[in-house]
């Protein structure tokens, strides 16, 4: 649909409006008194999220990404569905699944009594994605901005056999500097370090980051904290439906080998990710359905 047939269904004067984007790729911008955010009907990704009185984006999406059919936006909070890295049977299909560089329909938008937006996107099975993962489903993502960002993706199992899935809201989270940033939460649980062959470690202390980072982190607590003295700010990661996160920084060699994505700018990101990932995994009965979630906000420090 185009943005002026979105705009006429879903619009909502002032606070939910359709455009095109980068690449040709419809935009919702959904704003309401607490913040502002921006989201690609394209991969159902969020790309952007601004509290009021915040200067610098909660989101980091980057300089080199692509807005193209058929790939994945680099940045923002990437879908991954219905598995986690690489193809869990090693039949070769693309890494973090196929929703994430794929088109979503607009399924409905609303605002509450309170002032929240809420906009509704979708994907559903098709001939192309029975080829790839034969289960009928319904995957709905629910954007809520109000006085935090809230993200809920929900899957409903349509066919007539149990299905296993892997999932992350990938976000990339914006920071003054990675090298000066801490996650709090993490002190104690144990990861599955994929940097080192997949060996499980313990968490001393918080997370800092001085070199490449890629962890699985196994129960962690329900809330995170991304703390920045540069930018000023704590934000606060509170997931739900999710029994891992992951942490993520490319830094200097893989910037360098990704093309999506500037040689520098792993300096200004850090992912921590709300994921079913590695042993966390969930199955959905039949006719069943299941929410993994995410909800985000800022705090001045
Ligand atoms: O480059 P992508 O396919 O988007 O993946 C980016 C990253 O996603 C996750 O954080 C994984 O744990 C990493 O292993 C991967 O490198």
């Amino acid at each position: 649909m185009t943005p002026e047939q979105l705009n006429a269904e879903f619009g909502i004067a002032e606070h939910l409006v359709f455009c095109d984007g980068p690449g040709g790729l419809v935009q919702a911008r959904l704003a309401c008194p607490w913040g502002a955010a921006v989201v690609s009907t394209y991969a159902g990704q969020v790309l952007s999220y601004v509290p009021a009185g915040e200067a610098q984006d909660l989101l980091f999406v980057s300089e080199q990404a692509a807005y193209q059919d058929g790939k994945a936006i680099k940045g923002g909070m990437p879908v991954c569905w219905p598995w986690f890295g690489p193809d869990p049977q090693g039949l070769g299909r693309p890494q973090h699944g196929f929703v994430r560089n794929r088109q979503w329909q607009v399924t409905g938008s609303d605002r509450s009594a309170g002032g929240a937006v809420r906009l509704v996107l979708a994907v559903t099975d098709t001939d192309e994605t029975r080829q790839l993962w034969p289960s009928a489903f319904a995957l709905r993502i629910e954007v809520t901005l109000g006085q935090a960002l809230q993200v809920e993706l929900i899957t409903e199992n349509h066919s007539d056999a149990a299905v296993e899935i892997g999932q992350a809201l990938h976000t990339y989270f914006k920071v003054g500097d990675v090298n000066r940033a801490r996650v709090v939460g993490l002190e104690g649980v144990t990861y599955i370090d994929k940097l080192d062959g997949g060996v499980e470690k313990v968490q001393n202390g918080t997370v800092t980051v001085s070199g490449p980072l890629d962890r699985i982190y196994l129960e962690p607590g329900q809330e995170l904290v991304l703390e920045d003295p540069v930018f000023e700010r704590a934000i606060r990661i509170r997931s739900n439906g999710s029994r891992s996160a992951v942490v993520w920084n490319p830094w200097v060699e893989q910037a360098a080998a990704m093309g999506d994505f500037g040689d520098l700018e792993y300096l200004q990101m850090l992912c921590v990710e709300t994921t079913n990932a590695g042993p966390d995994r969930v199955s959905i009965a039949p006719g069943g359905a299941y929410r993994l979630g995410v909800d985000i906000r800022a705090e001045r420090t």
